[in-house]
């Protein structure tokens, strides 16, 4: 999948006050001197304040750069600092907005205004895509070669990052890690600090051609407000990335395991050490979709010899799922990004794990197995290990042999029946689970109805894990 995701991590907000989210200048009134529409100033006003490239004029022009931004993947990666094999992996990280209804509090005037075009632009959401890419690309056609060739189905990635940022705005704790997330995340694309004013100028000239009813000059600064705080946590923390990881890793295919007509496990080694943590997962590009990436879990957790793997099912026009299944073979470099998520285990406790994991959703319910057995804990982990028939439960050997080995495991597969009963159900028989968190992986359909069931069991939401659903829909493909 353009991989699981759970979260965006490391913490990184400034102790104290309105922290990051306080726009850096009070917010104005419709009456006060903040841009209207003149594009000049409000370009002026978006462009973030970090670290303006060697050189470059305290104001540039959007367009003042104009080679071409990436095209990486023939060129040598460009490695400021490499990290090494005691870098610590970076803290697992809060859930996404999605996951985590902003606390009841008074919004900011600005939240209000945010949402308020956020409502008016939802019904058209698509023709704002569309706008808003046709804009970006015609304007800066020099930004055209940092999204693949054909725009799939998650070409609307990044407008809709930005949008559920903004919506989130006063939320800023979670925000915070999503950002810095998103802004590590976009290293592998080339994105760099002079590359933020462009999009935003393209966001606020969608939004305000689809929310002409509600758009007005307060609408307008409070956007160039909010969008400048977003670009600038996310440029903040690519900046603070580069100085202790790569933009993105080369990996060697060493194994290719086909473990069904549809399924391979994939084992990949690194260029360089590539910390993570049990749970997590990454991004992943491959030599035949270039641009295009998708996520995938992480299948074990960190090993002594640094191999990676994934399991991959190829879905039906999954482009890069079939490349990994179909063709990939040892001795083909894929990239990696930075790894992301926040389903990893919580050694500050010793309660039980109550892991979900749906088809290939089984592999980073493995690494958390893994995970759990190399800190030498003795709490209790119950996986059920659900697929649609005996002949799918590709990895069941593997987990029965984990079992032998840890007596604090029960592996419980669960097959379908006849569609009535599904995984989620099977937990119900079982418990109680008071004393556990839950983690679940799989088709996001099976996450949203593991969720219920577990909450209509009683098991609190803080005691629940997964990756973001958003991230899950594309997730493989
Ligand atoms: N971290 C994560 O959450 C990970 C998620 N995945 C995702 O897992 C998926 C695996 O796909 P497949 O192997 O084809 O799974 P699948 O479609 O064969 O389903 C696997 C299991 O989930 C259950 N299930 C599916 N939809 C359900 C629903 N709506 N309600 C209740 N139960 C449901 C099925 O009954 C089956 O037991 C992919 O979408 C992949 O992206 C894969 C790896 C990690």
């Amino acid at each position: 999948m353009d991989a699981p995701t759970t979260t965006p991590a490391d913490n990184g907000t400034p102790g104290g006050g309105g922290g990051w989210f306080t726009p850096r200048t009070q917010p104005t009134t419709a009456q006060s001197s903040e841009p209207e529409t003149a594009e000049g100033s409000r370009l002026a006003a978006m462009r973030p304040v970090g670290r303006p490239r060697a050189g470059a004029e305290e104001n540039p022009p959007v367009r003042q750069d104009t080679s071409p931004p990436v095209a990486q993947e023939a060129a040598p990666p460009e490695i400021p600092v490499q990290p090494t094999p005691s870098t610590p992996p970076p803290p697992p990280e809060p859930r996404v907005p999605v996951q985590r209804p902003a606390p009841a509090r008074q919004a900011s005037p600005d939240a209000v205004l945010v949402r308020r075009t956020m409502a008016e632009v939802g019904p058209v959401a698509d023709k704002v895509t569309s706008y808003f890419y046709a804009l970006l690309f015609v304007r800066h056609p020099d930004l055209r070669p940092m999204f693949p060739a054909a725009m799939d189905t998650q070409r609307d990635r990044l407008l809709k990052a930005l949008l559920t940022a903004a919506e989130h705005i006063d939320n800023t704790e979670v925000l915070v890690a999503y950002l810095q997330n998103l802004g590590r995340g976009h290293r592998k694309y080339g994105t760099r600090p002079e590359h933020y004013p462009a999009v935003g100028e393209c966001l606020i000239g969608a939004l305000s051609k689809y929310a002409s009813a509600v758009w007005d000059a307060e609408t307008e600064a409070a956007w160039v407000r909010t969008y400048t705080t977003i670009s600038q946590v996310m440029i903040d923390a690519a900046a603070a990335d580069e100085l202790r990881a790569p933009a993105w890793w080369y990996a060697e295919v060493v194994a290719h395991d086909l473990r069904t007509p549809d399924v391979a496990v994939v084992t990949v080694r690194p260029d360089q050490p590539y910390p993570f943590l049990a749970g997590q997962y990454t991004s992943l590009e491959t030599p035949w979709w270039p641009r295009i990436w998708r996520h995938y879990s992480f299948a074990s957790a960190p090993r002594s010899d640094g191999l990676l793997s994934f399991h991959v099912k190829a879905l039906p026009a999954g482009w890069v799922s079939n490349a990994l299944v179909h063709r990939a073979r040892p001795g083909d470099i894929l990239r990696l990004g930075p790894p992301a998520g926040s389903m990893t285990v919580d050694h500050t406790t010793d309660s039980g794990l109550l892991c979900l994991g749906g088809g290939t959703g089984i592999a980073p319910i493995k690494a958390l197995v893994e995970d759990v057995a190399e800190h030498g804990e003795r709490r209790p982990v119950e996986v059920f290990y659900g697929a649609r028939s005996d002949h799918d439960l590709y990895d069941i050997d593997t987990m029965l042999r984990l079992r032998q080995s840890h007596p604090w495991l029960e592996v419980r597969p669960v097959v379908d029946r006849h569609g009535l009963v599904q995984l989620p159900d099977a937990i119900r028989e079982f418990g109680p689970w008071d004393e556990y968190d839950a983690y679940v992986s799989g088709p996001p359909g099976m996450i949203r109805s593991g969720v219920d069931v577990l909450r209509d069991i009683g098991v609190p939401s803080e005691r629940i894990r997964h990756d973001a659903l958003e991230e899950l829909v594309t997730a493989g493909s």
